[in-house]
């Protein structure tokens, strides 16, 4: 670790700024879901992947998903307001690296079976779980706007091999077992 912290039993004087690249070294040590978010609709077909992905409440059903303002996504996802959060299983890390950046929208879709959900959204077949959404409310903090998703459905899928993003790098968890 390169800053002091109290953790590290250090004194409580003025801590040192916390600098962009500080913070992206610290965040590299929470592990996280990976996702592709996709929206359909009057905007377009879109998907980009995304781990900062957090369940707000239960009443009305309501997640939250923070979309980089300058990704490519944005539009079509404010245009669209809607989106299928995709829950990624184990073995999707080749369709993770495809959304995440830099290669246009329908080569993106030519990896994967996808269907319709409610919304028009694309919906992962193979995902761990699907939530069909749509946009509530958005809030911009910083470079990012903070999405605020209902959800109107729901489908679980078969895998029960999570993939999960820590230490830049792919990981698999795997659920229960039946023995
Ligand atoms: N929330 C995000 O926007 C987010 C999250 C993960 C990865 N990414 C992008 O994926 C690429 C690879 O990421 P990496 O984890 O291998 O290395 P990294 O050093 O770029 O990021 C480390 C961690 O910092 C956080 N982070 C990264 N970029 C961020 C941003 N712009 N805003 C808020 N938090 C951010 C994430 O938790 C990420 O796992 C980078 O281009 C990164 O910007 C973006
Ligand atoms: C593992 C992992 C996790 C994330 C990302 C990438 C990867 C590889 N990216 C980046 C995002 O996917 C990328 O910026 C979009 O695909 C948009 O890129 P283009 O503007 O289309 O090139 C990303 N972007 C974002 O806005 N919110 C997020 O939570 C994440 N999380």
């Amino acid at each position: 670790m390169t800053q002091c912290s109290p953790l590290d039993g250090a004194s409580h004087n003025a801590p040192p700024p916390v600098t962009r690249q500080g913070y992206r070294n610290a965040m590299a040590r929470l592990g996280a879901a990976v996702n592709i978010v996709t929206t359909d609709g009057p905007g377009g077909r879109h998907g980009f992947t995304a781990s900062a992905v957090c369940s707000v409440t239960d009443s009305p059903p309501t997640l939250l998903v923070c979309l980089n303002k300058g990704s490519s996504a944005a539009g079509p996802v404010h245009a669209n307001g809607v989106v299928c959060i995709n829950t990624l299983a184990a073995g999707h890390e080749p369709l993770s690296n495809l959304f995440g950046g830099r290669t246009p929208p329908d080569e993106r879709f030519a990896s994967g079976t996808w269907h319709m959900g409610a919304t028009g959204a694309p919906m992962l077949v193979g995902a761990v779980v699907a939530f069909d959404c749509r946009i509530v409310r958005a809030v911009e903090v910083g470079t990012h706007d903070v999405l605020f998703c209902e959800v109107i459905g729901v489908a679980e899928g078969g895998s029960d091999e999570s993939l999960i993003y820590y230490d830049r790098r792919y990981h698999t968890l795997s659920g229960p077992t039946d023995d």
